[in-house]
C-alpha cells in the first residue's frame, strides 16, 4: 500500500503542501500534477470500490449542512496545530474535530 500521506504531503509535487488551499484541485492546476500523485481512494486494481459513492455523499451532505448552518471555528483550538490527527488508511482527528454551527435561518 502506497504511503498516501507523504504522497500528499511531496514538496516536490505541491506547493506549500501544508497549507490548506484549495485552489489547488482547480481544473487548470489540477490536471498538470503527475497522474498518481493523488489518490485518496488509493489506485489501480485494489482502488477504493466505493470512490464515487463516496463522493457523492460528500457533496449531498456538505452542500446540505453549508444551505442550513455557516460553520465556524470552535474556541477549542487556538491555532490548526491544536488539532491532532493520524494517519491510518485516511485521515482520522484523535477525539474527533470540532466546530460551531450558527443557524443561517
Ligand atoms: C471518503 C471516503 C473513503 C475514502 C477516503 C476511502 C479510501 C479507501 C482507500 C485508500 C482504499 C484502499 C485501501 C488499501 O489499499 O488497503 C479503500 C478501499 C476500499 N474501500 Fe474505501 N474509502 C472511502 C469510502 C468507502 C465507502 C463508503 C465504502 C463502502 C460503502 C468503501 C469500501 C471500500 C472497499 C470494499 C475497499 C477495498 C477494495 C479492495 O481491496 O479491492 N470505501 N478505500
Amino acid at each position: 500500500m502506497n504511503y498516501i500521506y507523504a504522497m500528499h504531503r511531496d514538496p516536490n509535487v505541491y506547493e506549500n503542501p501544508d497549507q490548506f488551499n484549495p485552489d489547488r484541485f482547480l481544473p487548470e492546476k489540477f490536471g498538470k500534477y503527475p497522474k498518481y500523485n493523488y489518490q485518496p481512494f488509493a489506485a489501480g486494481n485494489r482502488k477504493c470500490i466505493a470512490y464515487k459513492y463516496a463522493m457523492l455523499q460528500m457533496k449531498i451532505v456538505i452542500s446540505t449542512v453549508l444551505r442550513h448552518f455557516k460553520i465556524l471555528p470552535s474556541p477549542r483550538y487556538k491555532t490548526i496545530d491544536d488539532l491532532k490527527y493520524e494517519m491510518r488508511v485516511t485521515l482520522t482527528f484523535y477525539n474527533g474535530i470540532y466546530v460551531n454551527l450558527e443557524s443561517r435561518y
